[in-house]
């Protein structure tokens, strides 16, 4: 499923957060977003799930422009995991997890053995299986954070948007989850500051200032001028003397 920004702006108390942004992600591509801090990330992440309305500018869905949407619908096509989310309920992580069913749910639609298959799945997709009974807020944040992505893999999404789903963990669980999203047959934008593991994403958004400053190939956009420009810092781009893999290494600017 396919998602477009068309000249997509946001300001907030009179100072723009996003500015005339044109991008398209194409059906079960990887798309990264990178950026500074503060740079507009998690803003086009909630625009693009429909959480913010635009202050210009639009967001279609498959051909569909997201203004005439159902926000049931839009929830049963888009999942988000955003940054520091958390729920206040006294809830157990399993039933946290099976809130991701919700927009399925309704007066003719009761809770079935599939949703419990498609929780368990979930949960076991993320590690978080022997964790499932436990209270909510007995878990510590790389914890949560699975179940957060949990959740998002239980409303079966055909667009996951995350935000930063990395931050937290611990490195065993970051290449977990980095994998589980590249093998996932959908259409994924994920926020990431490690631009090493940027590099596996099939295309890579440059936000600068609340601009799109580079959309392309993560090899062409992470330049050595562009990470100098954007970033700050000075980048050679290695090769692993065992897979050949690029591997980025920094250093500060003189
Ligand atoms: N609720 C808010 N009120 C006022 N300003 C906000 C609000 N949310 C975000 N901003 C500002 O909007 C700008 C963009 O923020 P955003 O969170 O989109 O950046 P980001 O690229 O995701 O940053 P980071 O990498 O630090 O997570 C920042 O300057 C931020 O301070």
């Amino acid at each position: 499923m396919s998602l477009r920004a068309e000249n997509l702006g946001f300001q907030m108390a009179r100072r723009a957060l996003l500015e005339a942004v044109d991008l398209e992600v194409m059906p079960a591509e990887t798309l990264g977003l990178v950026g500074p801090n503060g740079s507009g990330k998690s803003t086009l992440l909630r625009l693009l799930a429909g959480l913010w309305r635009p202050t210009y500018g639009r967001v279609w869905l498959d051909g569909r422009d997201m203004r005439g949407m159902p926000r049931r619908e839009i929830a049963r096509t888009i999942a988000m995991v955003a940054q520091q989310a958390d729920t206040g309920e006294r809830i157990s992580v399993r039933q946290a997890v099976a809130l991701g069913r919700t927009p399925f749910l309704g007066p003719l639609q009761d809770w079935s053995a599939q949703d419990d298959a498609i929780v368990a799945d979930a949960l076991a997709r993320v590690g978080m299986t022997a964790l499932a009974e436990r209270s909510w807020h007995s878990l510590s944040g790389g914890e949560r954070q699975r179940a957060h992505i949990a959740r998002a893999l239980a409303q079966q999404p055909r667009i996951l948007l995350l935000d930063e789903p990395t931050n937290h963990l611990d490195i065993r669980h970051q290449l977990r989850i980095l994998q589980l999203v590249r093998e996932l047959p959908i259409t994924v934008v994920i926020a990431l500051h490690d631009l090493n593991q940027a590099l596996s994403c099939d295309r890579l958004a440059v936000i600068d200032g609340g601009r799109l400053i580079a959309l392309d190939t993560p090899e062409k956009v992470l330049s050595v001028e562009q990470l100098r420009d954007t970033f700050g810092v000075h980048a050679r781009l290695l090769r692993d003397p065992q897979g050949g893999e690029p591997v980025l290494h920094f250093r500060q600017l003189r």
